[in-house]
């Protein structure tokens, strides 16, 4: 068993060609808490995620795993160590039905285990999706698409969960349910959620600390309260 001492970067670059899109990033998502990554369109927040999960190289820095560096490691093998990421923009298989998905998430790591208590998990927590099981992905609502997508990421019970933009093109009472469900996972699980948001309202009621990004940069960082509570730093960076 690993020491448990969170998720921790350093110093983190990502290039894409000329265009620098996160540059000297330094965080800490403290183990069994919510960090919230804000800031506006192009900030780099994607970008940052997609370095911690390994979707694109890190060009400098150093990232930590309770204690492990792995900065090096392909995406596979930080998702066998506890480390799962929801993109933005509602990636699912759009023909599968919502049962195919999460059985496609659930085979992406072939571990034996019952599938079938797995997926019934998923239909009391979301009852809504129980009567769709056989409804092809794609012609689920936004909502009951971010349900699928969360339930597919937190299949295998990842230590570490990153989430992009889970509110993005939703309704306001399904943003709620969403993040009441996120703010559970945590509670419950003990899981540790690096949260991307550009609405900082929504993310700071649900998250323990923040930071704000500006190109690229951490511009702001403290608790959730402190950062929810001034008002010159939401009309500056955030928008929303
Ligand atoms: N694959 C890419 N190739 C080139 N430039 C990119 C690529 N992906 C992102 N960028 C650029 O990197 C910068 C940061 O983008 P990123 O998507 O990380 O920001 P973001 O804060 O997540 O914004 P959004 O909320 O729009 O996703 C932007 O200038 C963007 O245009």
């Amino acid at each position: 068993m690993p020491d448990i001492t969170g998720l921790e970067i350093h110093g983190l670059e990502v290039r894409y060609g000329p265009v620098e899109a996160v540059r000297g990033v330094t965080l800490r998502a403290e183990p069994g808490t919510i960090t919230a990554i804000l800031g506006a369109n192009g900030a780099g927040k994607s970008s940052l995620m997609k370095a911690i999960s390994g979707l694109v190289p890190a060009t400098a820095g150093r990232i930590t795993l309770d204690g492990d560096d792995i900065t090096r490691l392909p995406p596979h093998e930080r998702a066998r160590r506890g480390l799962s990421h929801a993109l933005e923009g509602r990636r699912l298989f759009h023909r599968m039905t919502v049962e195919e998905n999460l059985k496609v998430a659930w085979d992406f790591r072939n571990r034996g285990g019952n599938f079938r208590a797995v997926a019934d998990r998923v239909y009391e927590q979301f009852p809504m999706l129980a009567p769709r099981r056989q409804t092809p992905a794609g012609m689920l609502s936004g909502g009951q698409q971010q349900m699928v997508i969360l339930s597919a990421a937190l299949i295998h019970e990842p230590r570490y969960l990153l989430l992009d933009e889970p509110s993005l093109g939703l309704a306001p009472v399904i943003v709620q349910q969403i993040f009441g469900f996120i703010e559970s996972v945590c509670r419950e699980r003990g899981t540790t959620i690096l949260l991307c948001e550009q609405v900082a309202a929504i993310a700071l009621r649900v998250a323990h600390s923040g930071c704000v990004l500006r190109r690229g940069q951490v511009v702001r960082g403290g608790p959730a309260v402190e950062l929810a509570a001034d008002p010159a730093l939401s009309a500056a960076y955030l928008g929303g």
